[in-house]
């Protein structure tokens, strides 16, 4: 089954021939490797994490004034950051005020990217199974029938772009075992032994997911195999994120944040009332047969926008979806051999080839992606010496990460670290 990878502090950029395991909601994004630079930061600019960080930075005066880059750009440079801080600051602050208040008039609670605490967020005096339990009746979702597609998750209010939907603890989770099969790390005994320990009311809830027909197979076994997210090197199986169904386009984001011990989802696109709530359950990078054949465990036919090549949107997703790859393989030979890809390519550089990734994200309506490719341009800027141009994409990245996996998840941290390393001093700074 598609499974939500997200690795304890990397990111990796996805490798679609070496995607080779999908199970339950596992996603793959997380676990490929991939030909380019591996990614060691994460999301969304708070500008008062900005200020935070600078204040913190600035009481310690030994290791700023022994920053060769820091004394170099105290004059003027340094004056003008923070004065243009200060406005980003008030702006920042006017813009939450206001989306707070648009948050309160569509009745929701929190207002601003990955703050709002869903009825469903479980406290920790409470046993992960009767948590589960109390997801009854969330506030941002309700789980109802979803026509040709068994049960859905469907917003229940207006939900804006990176709000927190859910933050779920694993009804039971396994710890990966790479030994049993690369494509598959659970040994079907694992799982009916995981099984066999809970207590028989949770039997039953387990019994209620969704079971794909799988002769070869054992229910248990399909069960968990449809229905498991990935859970750092684990992963585990929760009971309302189970109910989410596939979308090539989805509207949603699904992470395992290691800092609360959940699962979170978060929109990743303002997502109207009454709306179905998706995820995708396999790579982006991915023609549309190869997505089929991602999605088979699943015995479902896709009929998102992507998967209708009798529609203008499918046809020319079909022609974005191999330009990302085309670009992915450019990219990489790049950085890898520069002259070579420059008789190669038609893009001329690295940065040209990335930026024309972005654009195709973006018109192919894919959100998570862009994370990746604004960080290789912040990197690529970097390496020219263009630091403000690359605080410019380290900033997108931020904003992205922000969105899709919220500003408490170890990713976003390090990707506000990368941030904040350009922001301080550029490439030299980075240790
Ligand atoms: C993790 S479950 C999702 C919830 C499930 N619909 C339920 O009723 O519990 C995965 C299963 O949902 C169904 N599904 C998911 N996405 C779908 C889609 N886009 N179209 C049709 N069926 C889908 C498939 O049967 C798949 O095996």
């Amino acid at each position: 089954m598609p499974t939500h990878l997200e690795p304890p502090s990397t990111k990796h950029h996805p490798v679609p021939s070496s995607h080779q395991s999908h199970h339950g909601l596992r996603l793959d994004h997380n676990q490929a490797a991939t030909p380019w630079t591996s990614k060691s930061c994460t999301v969304g600019i708070r500008l008062e994490d900005v200020k935070a960080a600078a204040d913190h930075r600035l009481t310690r005066p030994k290791r700023l004034l022994t920053t060769k880059t820091t004394k170099r750009q105290l004059p003027g440079h340094v004056l003008a950051l923070a004065q243009r801080r200060r406005l980003l600051i008030a702006k920042a602050k006017e813009l939450e005020k206001r989306k707070v208040i648009a948050q309160a008039k569509a009745g929701q609670r929190g207002g601003q990217y990955g703050t709002i605490e869903p009825s469903n967020v479980m406290t920790d005096d409470i046993s992960p199974s009767v948590a589960s339990r109390s997801v009854t009746t969330p506030a941002l979702y309700v789980i109802k029938a979803s026509p040709g597609k068994g049960l859905g998750m469907f917003a229940t209010n207006d939900i804006l772009q990176g709000t927190r939907i859910l933050a779920e603890k694993p009804f039971f989770s396994l710890a990966e075992r790479p030994e049993v099969s690369d494509s598959d790390p659970h040994a079907p005994s694992d799982i009916s032994q995981a099984f066999d320990r809970l207590p028989p009311s949770e039997q039953s809830k387990y019994m209620s997911l969704h079971c794909p027909e799988r002769p070869d197979s054992s229910s248990i076994f399909s069960i968990y195999e449809a229905n498991c997210f990935e859970m750092g090197s684990g992963t585990c199986i929760c009971l309302d994120a189970s109910r989410i169904n596939h979308s090539c386009v989805p509207n949603a984001y699904f992470s395992w944040n290691a800092s609360i011990g959940r699962e979170t989802l978060h929109a990743v696109k303002d997502i109207p009332m009454g709306e179905e709530i998706t995820i995708s359950y396999c790579p982006a990078y991915h023609t549309l047969d190869e997505r089929k054949r991602k999605l088979e465990p699943y015995v479902f036919t896709c009929r998102c926008p992507a998967c209708r090549p009798d529609t203008v949107f499918g046809i020319r997703s079909q022609v974005r979806r191999q330009q990302m790859l085309d670009l992915h393989e450019e990219i990489a030979e790049y950085q890898e051999d520069p002259l070579a890809a420059r008789i190669e390519y038609r893009h001329g550089d690295e940065r040209s080839a990335i930026l024309s990734l972005v654009n195709v994200i973006e018109e192919e309506g894919l959100v998570y992606e862009k994370s990746l490719a604004f960080h290789e341009a912040a990197e690529c800027y970097l390496k020219r010496g263009l630091r403000e141009e690359a605080l410019r994409y380290a900033n997108k990245e931020l904003d992205v990460d922000h969105c899709c996996v919220g500003k408490d998840s170890p990713s976003y941290k390090e990707t506000m670290a990368f941030f904040l390393r350009i922001y301080f001093g550029g490439e030299e700074m980075l240790d």
